[in-house]
């Protein structure tokens, strides 16, 4: 399957690489970025120079309780999430994606590298460009000897991903942009630093995350040494001990892609990266340029692990974990031949107890998650993986649950969000240890959290600082 380097003509994409060439010759992925970053920070400068002052949104009190819900308060420009729609990776929707981005050689999904290159460039690239990434990353994806050893003397008992923020953290000990920030580099520099660690943490975040696995899951066995002529999730395949299983190669290769990015607001992603400010009056384009982690000059493996720990949280990335240890209590409680009336039952038991139910409901989606619909088509494609009754299970819940949880009439999305579908998948391929699932996650969405580290330091944006409020402050405010 030949693919060449295709211009991305919608929204943002359109404006920023309005001049550039439609099909790009082979190069590299730094070479790509080199080409498109005066372009954005043309846009920026534009941007604060003729709409500073422009309003974008009112910043009530219910914004400061509720979680900044819906405020227009964050840059990011890799990805934008419809509440309908779901999510578009510089205007691309999933099925764009799946159609135009290069699969490996011997696949059909899309594959990290190929993600990675739309997500910082805003571009598709060719065959050769993605191969050539992939080899960079295979080249780069060796862990430090210390790093080995800080894993091997951690227990076993520790979640996997506090495992895995640990180690990323650790990488720090070799951060080109720490160090050239010591030497004393220009502004303008210290993206290309953020260029070089960003790469290189990706490309060891395979090997990290297969040795947590073998650590805490099969002690003592060897560790698949990197192919240098696969793409970087074939080889975190073959590290986990899942070498040869060509279907759940795929299906990690798609469910990396895909959760790669989903626009800046998500908890790690906005941990490792920026916001615009959200200022008490109005939110202002000039003033709200900031960052949080990231914007301290913190380097990009320190703000990953911190953006990782945020991602282990039930409500956001560990919802996949959580998703399967409840989809599986409801069989052992259920036993098999469950019916529709039993699953109502069982989430009316959940909702009843207080807990909520994993997998659904979404901070910014209205409709079932694109994401789930893409997995869910997967399975579609599989007979041995429909006629699965952990994924039987997970459809027969999608059957009720919505209606179950508009009666219940609380959240304001009923439809399930990508976690609902990605693990009972993974269970079915053999991958059953439902606490390493968030660290799968973890390896992906470097790629986004990444990206948007790189662009934060490209254009210059200022520290994270935005104002907080007493509840006392608030009264004071409000009846003034
Ligand atoms: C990759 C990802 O991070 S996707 C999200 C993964 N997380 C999950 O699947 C966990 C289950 N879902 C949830 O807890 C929520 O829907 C979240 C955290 C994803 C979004 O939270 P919010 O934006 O606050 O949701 P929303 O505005 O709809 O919440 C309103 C009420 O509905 C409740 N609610 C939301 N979703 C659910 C659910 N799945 N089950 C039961 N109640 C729910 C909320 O807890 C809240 O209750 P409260 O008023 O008593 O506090
Ligand atoms: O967007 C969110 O808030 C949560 C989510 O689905 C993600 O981060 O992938």
């Amino acid at each position: 399957m030949f693919r060449r380097s295709v211009f991305i003509s919608k929204s943002s994409a359109r404006n920023v690489f309005a001049s550039q060439s439609r099909f790009a010759s082979t190069k590299t992925l730094r070479q790509a970025l080199e080409e498109v970053i005066p372009a954005k920070q043309a846009q920026l400068k534009a941007l604060k120079a003729e709409h500073g002052q422009a309003v974008l949104g009112d910043v009530k009190v219910e914004h400061l309780i509720g979680g900044m819900r819906g405020l227009k308060s964050m840059l990011w420009e890799a990805s934008v999430l419809d509440p309908l729609e779901g999510i578009r990776f510089h205007g691309m929707t999933i099925p764009d994606c799946q159609r135009e981005l290069p699969a490996a050689p011997e696949g059909k999904e899309i594959i990290a590298e190929s993600m990675l290159w739309l997500l910082l460039t805003g571009k598709v690239p060719t065959e050769a460009e993605t191969r050539q990434l992939s080899r960079e990353l295979a080249e780069k994806g060796e862990l430090p000897a210390y790093v080995e050893k800080l894993i091997d003397s951690l227990p076993t008992t520790l979640h996997p991903m506090t495992q895995l923020g640990m180690g990323v953290a650790a990488l720090n000990h070799d951060s080109a942009f720490a160090a050239a920030y010591e030497k004393g580099i220009k502004k303008s520099e210290y993206w290309t630093y953020a260029l070089e660690d960003s790469i290189n943490l990706i490309a060891r975040l395979p090997a990290l995350a297969a040795r947590i696995f073998r650590n805490v899951y099969n002690p003592g066995t060897p560790i698949a040494g990197i192919n240098k002529e696969l793409d970087l999730v074939g080889n975190y395949v073959n590290m986990l001990g899942y070498g040869g299983n060509h279907d759940l190669t795929e299906y990690l290769r798609l469910y990396i892609s895909l959760h790669g990015d989903h626009e800046g607001g998500n908890a790690s992603a906005h941990t490792a990266r920026e916001i615009l400010a959200s200022c008490m009056d109005v939110v202002q384009a000039n003033a709200c340029l900031k960052d949080l982690v990231g914007s301290t000059l913190s380097d990009p493996y320190l703000s990953y692990a911190a953006a990782l720990y945020a991602l282990a949280g039930p409500l956001h990335g560990l919802a996949n974990q959580e998703v399967l240890r409840w989809q599986l209590n409801m069989r052992k409680e259920l036993g098999d031949n469950i019916t529709h009336e039993h699953i109502k039952e069982f989430l009316w038991r959940t909702l009843k107890s207080g807990q909520v139910v994993p997998g659904y409901g979404h901070g910014v989606l209205r409709n079932p998650d694109p994401r789930f619909t893409a997995l869910q088509e997967f399975c579609d494609t599989r007979p041995e993986l429909l006629a699965d009754p952990i994924i039987q299970l997970v459809k027969k819940t999608y059957d009720v649950a919505p209606d179950v949880l508009k009666e219940h009439g609380k959240t304001k999305n009923p439809y399930p969000n990508v976690d609902a579908a990605s693990g009972c998948v993974l269970h079915h391929y053999g991958i059953t240890q439902f606490k390493y699932y968030t660290v799968i996650f973890g390896v992906s969405r470097a790629l986004g959290a990444l990206t948007q580290f790189v662009w934060s330091r490209a254009l210059g944006l200022p520290i994270e600082r935005p104002k907080s409020l007493s509840m006392d402050a608030i009264e004071k405010l409000v009846k003034a």
